[in-house]
Formats: structure tokens, C-alpha cells, sequence
């Protein structure tokens, strides 16, 4: 049996750990799939390609509020795919390239646990003082009927297709629905999302997902208190029956996308023979420290968290590495803050309670709520459907939370988010600080003004 200083389990946020101060350790690398994992494959860095080529098809329509009437032509997605991927899929064989070069063996089978720090891989067993575990989570797939008779599509597969299809029924209304909607709406695809939830987005706050879920509305068949209850082939695709409030609904489509959520992939790691302690949602548990139940087994990212973003498994990537490195001087991450963006059209951004948290936990607030519209910028982009909020605290007057929809809301929260993580009081960010006019960012200023 091989033994190693050091062994990783998958290459996503894993793979960062790696930098020159753990050269000198016999290391091995366990990555069944495409170096980078989710984010870099399938996952955040090709829907933003995507994303941002579906916003400058919108921007165009959208130009005619200015007085600017352009067409757009049928875009060539084979092209905009090819250009995306052609990016990212040479960066594989390079980086399995480079690791090798290195020294580090790297193992492209999966790795499961047959005893607490013993991991098969193939053929193969192997020990390792170290193992960081993260290895990602992946789609969940509902039990719908008659879902294993079509070809469905998830994120995994959804960016790779062949042609824009004229339909696509989206199952589920979160962040992955959002996104692929805008950008096959944009490509000429008539979507029909069907959402359990009553609201797109339904983690957002309150006022941000009901202004999304009615601005979706006028691009797509939104369907709310939806519950498919059937799905099977039809001449044009798929046919799909949901039960709304309002009756049955079938919907024919060419193409169906299936995004409910994602699952950690701890399911296919025997985490219980490798004695890894399990929350009843499959994520390994950890300490603060990323500590999983097995000494020198470490946990990080998706595997581990229900955040499923890729900041925050990056930041736990760094405080698992400098905690290997300096056992004596252990880290912690300090999570409270999760900050999300949604990359739709409008943005959305987010960090902090939403005003339904605070109301839950009965935290007394004062909120704020700007359009974009009141602001010089907002003004000349002829904007009215765009708004900054922020919740504070009336007693200390720090920040709780902040959520933006609108043009470039996922860098407008930025300084919310320093003031927040900084404990910085609004009178000290609203008043201590220029803000550049006429920036966007007059409306953060003007929202922290109003508290
Ligand atoms: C479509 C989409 C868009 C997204 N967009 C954003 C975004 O804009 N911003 C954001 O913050 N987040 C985004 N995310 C979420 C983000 O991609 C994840 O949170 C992040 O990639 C998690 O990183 P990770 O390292 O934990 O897991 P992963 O990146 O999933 O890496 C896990 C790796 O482990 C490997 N693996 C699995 N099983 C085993 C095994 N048994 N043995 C060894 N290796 C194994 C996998 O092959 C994979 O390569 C998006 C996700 C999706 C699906
Ligand atoms: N911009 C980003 O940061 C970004 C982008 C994409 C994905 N992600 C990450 O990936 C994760 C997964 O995304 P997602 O969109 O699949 O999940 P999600 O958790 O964001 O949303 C799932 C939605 O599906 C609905 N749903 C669940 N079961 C359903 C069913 N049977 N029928 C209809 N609707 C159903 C839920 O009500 C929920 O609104 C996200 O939680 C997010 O963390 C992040």
C-alpha cells in the first residue's frame, strides 16, 4: 500500500491549496473528472461567459429606451460555445501537466474510503498522514415521474448542446434558473420555468425576489406553486405536467433543464467507512477549523458547506492550507457572511439578513430602501425597476444587511460588504467616504444616507 504526506481529493478549490511551502511533501492528487472542478468546467466561470454574452444581446434590446434601435441577429451559439470552451478545456491537460511535473502523482479515478484514512482509488490502496477531502457536490435529480424517459439537461450538460432550442421548460426557481433563463431567453429560446416555491429566488430578500420573479414574468412563463408531476416524451421534446393553484399545466418543450438544487458528492465516498462524520444533508461535519471527525482528515467546500459558492470554498481552501502548515496556529473562517450575487438580468447581490430573517429572529432594524433612479446614473439609464436596501442595526448602527437588484449590483455591494466585515457603522460609510459622482454607487451612499 502506497503512503503519502499529503493526499487531495478533488482538484476544485482543493487543487488552490497547493502552493511551493508544500513541495516538499510526497503528495497525491485523486480527480476522476476535469481538473478545476465545478466552477471552472461547468459551473461559475462558462455561465458568466455565457451570462455576459446574453446581457449585450439585452443591452441592445434594451437601447431602445435610450432612443438607440438596434437589431440583434440570430446569435451563432455553436461560435459563443466553441469561444467559451475553447477557453477553458485546454486548461486540463495543463494543469494534470504541471502537477506532474511537480512530482505530485495524480490519480484520475475516484477515491473512497474502505477505512478511516485508507482510500481506494481504482486498484489501488493508499494511506496518507494528510487527506483534505472536497470534493464538490453535484445536481440533484427529483423523483419525478417519467423524468428517466426524456433527456433531460442539467448544468453539467446544459452548456455543451448543440443549438439553441426555440423551448426549454426550467425546472426550479433558484440561482442556476435564473441564470440559464436570462441566457437562453436572450439566445431566442421561449422558457417556461416552473418553480415550487411562490417566488423566484426564494432566499432572497423579500422585496428582491418578488421585484424579480415579476421582471422574469415579462420575459418568460413563470409558473409559481408549481409541482411537476409528470414528465415524458412528446414529437418536440418533452412534455411536462405541473399542478399550479390555478389547475394542471402541460407544457411542451423542445428541452428540459433541471436545476432543484445540488447535493454534496460524500455519497460516493464511503464517508462511513472512512469514519467521516455526516450531517443528515450528506456534508461532512467540521469544526471551525475544518477538522473533520477523523484526525489529519481535513474538509473544505461544497462537501462540506451548504454556501455552494465558489468565495467561500476558495477562502475555506486558505485556511485549510495555512492550518496544515502551522498545526500550532489554527484558523477559522469567519462565515457569517456569505455574500452572493446572482448573475440574471437584473443582477442581484446580496450579504447579510434579508428584512423576513430579521423580523424571524426578531432583531430590531431600520431599513433603507434607494432606487437606482434617484441617483444622477440611475437617472440617465432611464432605470426604473432598480433598488439598493440596506437594514441596520438602531442601537450600535452597524450594518445587518444589504440586497441590490439592478445593473452591476454584484459590485455595488462591495463597500456594504468591507462596512460590514470591517464593523464599520453606517454614519462612518455613509459620511466618512466619497463616493465618485455620478458613479452607481450614489445609490449606496443615498440608502446609507436615509438610515
Ligand atoms: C452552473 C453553476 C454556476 C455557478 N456559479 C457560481 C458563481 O457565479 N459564483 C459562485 O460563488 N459559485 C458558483 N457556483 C458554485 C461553485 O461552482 C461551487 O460552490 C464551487 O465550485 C465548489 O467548489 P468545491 O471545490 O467545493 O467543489 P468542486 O469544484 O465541485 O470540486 C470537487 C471536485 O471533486 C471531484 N470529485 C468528486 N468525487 C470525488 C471522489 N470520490 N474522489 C476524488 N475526487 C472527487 C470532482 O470531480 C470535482 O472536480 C456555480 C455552480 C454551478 C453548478
Ligand atoms: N451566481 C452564483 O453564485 C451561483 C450560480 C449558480 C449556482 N450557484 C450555486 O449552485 C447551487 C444550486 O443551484 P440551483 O439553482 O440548482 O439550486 P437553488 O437551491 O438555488 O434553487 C433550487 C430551487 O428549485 C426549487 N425546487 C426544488 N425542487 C423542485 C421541484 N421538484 N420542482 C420545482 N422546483 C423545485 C426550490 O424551490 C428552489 O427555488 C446554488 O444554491 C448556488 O449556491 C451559485
Amino acid at each position: 500500500m502506497r503512503h503519502y504526506d499529503l493526499v487531495i481529493l478533488g482538484t476544485g478549490s482543493g487543487n488552490m491549496l497547493l502552493n511551493e511551502e508544500f513541495d516538499h511533501l510526497r503528495t497525491a492528487i485523486v480527480e476522476p473528472d476535469r481538473f478545476g472542478g465545478t466552477c471552472l468546467n461547468r459551473g461559475c466561470i462558462p455561465s458568466k461567459m455565457f451570462v455576459i454574452t446574453a446581457d449585450a444581446v439585452e443591452d441592445a434590446h434594451a437601447a431602445t429606451r435610450l432612443g438607440v434601435h438596434a437589431s440583434v441577429e440570430p446569435v451563432n451559439w455553436k461560435a459563443i460555445r466553441d469561444r467559451v470552451f475553447d477557453h477553458i478545456d485546454p486548461l486540463h491537460e495543463s494543469a494534470v501537466d504541471y502537477r506532474r511535473k511537480k512530482g505530485i502523482d495524480v490519480y484520475t479515478e475516484p477515491g473512497r474510503f474502505v477505512a478511516p484514512k485508507v482510500l481506494q482509488v481504482g486498484d489501488e490502496q493508499m494511506t496518507a498522514d494528510t487527506f483534505v477531502v472536497a470534493v464538490g457536490s453535484r445536481p440533484v435529480i427529483p423523483d419525478t415521474p417519467g423524468l428517466d424517459t426524456v433527456a433531460y439537461h442539467t448544468s453539467d450538460t446544459i452548456m455543451r448542446i448543440d443549438e439553441v432550442p426555440p423551448s426549454m421548460v426550467v425546472l426550479g426557481g433558484g440561482f442556476i434558473a435564473a441564470e440559464f433563463s436570462h441566457v437562453f431567453s436572450a439566445f431566442g429560446t421561449d422558457v417556461t420555468i416552473l418553480q415550487r416555491g411562490p417566488r423566484l429566488l426564494m432566499a432572497e430578500d423579500e422585496q428582491v425576489s418578488t421585484r424579480f420573479t415579476e421582471l422574469a414574468s415579462r420575459r418568460h412563463r413563470v409558473l409559481v406553486n408549481a409541482k411537476a408531476t409528470s414528465v415524458a416524451p412528446s414529437e418536440s421534446g418533452v412534455q411536462v405536467t405541473a399542478t399550479c393553484p390555478d389547475g394542471t399545466h402541460t407544457i411542451e418543450a423542445a428541452m428540459l433543464l433541471v436545476c432543484v438544487g445540488r447535493r454534496p458528492n460524500t455519497d460516493r465516498l464511503d464517508a462511513a467507512a472512512g469514519g467521516l462524520e455526516l450531517d443528515e444533508h450528506g456534508h461532512i461535519v467540521t469544526d471551525s477549523t475544518y477538522r473533520t471527525s477523523v484526525e489529519g482528515v481535513w474538509g473544505l467546500g461544497d462537501a462540506v458547506n451548504h454556501f455552494q459558492l465558489k468565495h467561500m470554498a476558495n477562502a475555506e481552501s486558505r485556511v485549510v492550507q495555512h492550518n496544515i502548515l502551522h498545526p500550532e496556529d489554527l484558523r477559522t473562517l469567519s462565515n457569517e457572511l456569505a455574500p452572493h450575487a446572482v448573475f440574471t438580468n437584473p443582477q442581484i447581490a446580496s450579504v447579510g439578513l434579508t428584512e423576513q430573517e430579521a423580523r424571524r429572529r426578531q432583531q430590531d432594524y431600520r431599513v433603507s430602501v434607494r432606487d437606482y433612479s434617484a441617483t444622477a446614473y440611475g437617472w440617465a439609464l432611464e432605470d426604473t425597476t432598480s433598488f439598493a436596501k440596506v437594514l441596520a442595526n438602531p442601537v450600535d448602527r452597524t450594518i445587518l444587511g444589504a440586497h441590490i437588484i439592478g445593473p452591476q449590483a454584484a459590485t455595488l455591494i462591495q463597500p456594504l460588504l468591507q462596512a460590514m466585515m470591517l464593523g464599520s457603522t453606517v454614519d462612518q460609510v455613509a459620511r466618512d467616504v466619497l463616493y465618485i459622482h455620478p458613479a452607481l454607487t450614489e445609490v449606496v451612499e443615498q440608502a446609507l444616507l436615509d438610515l
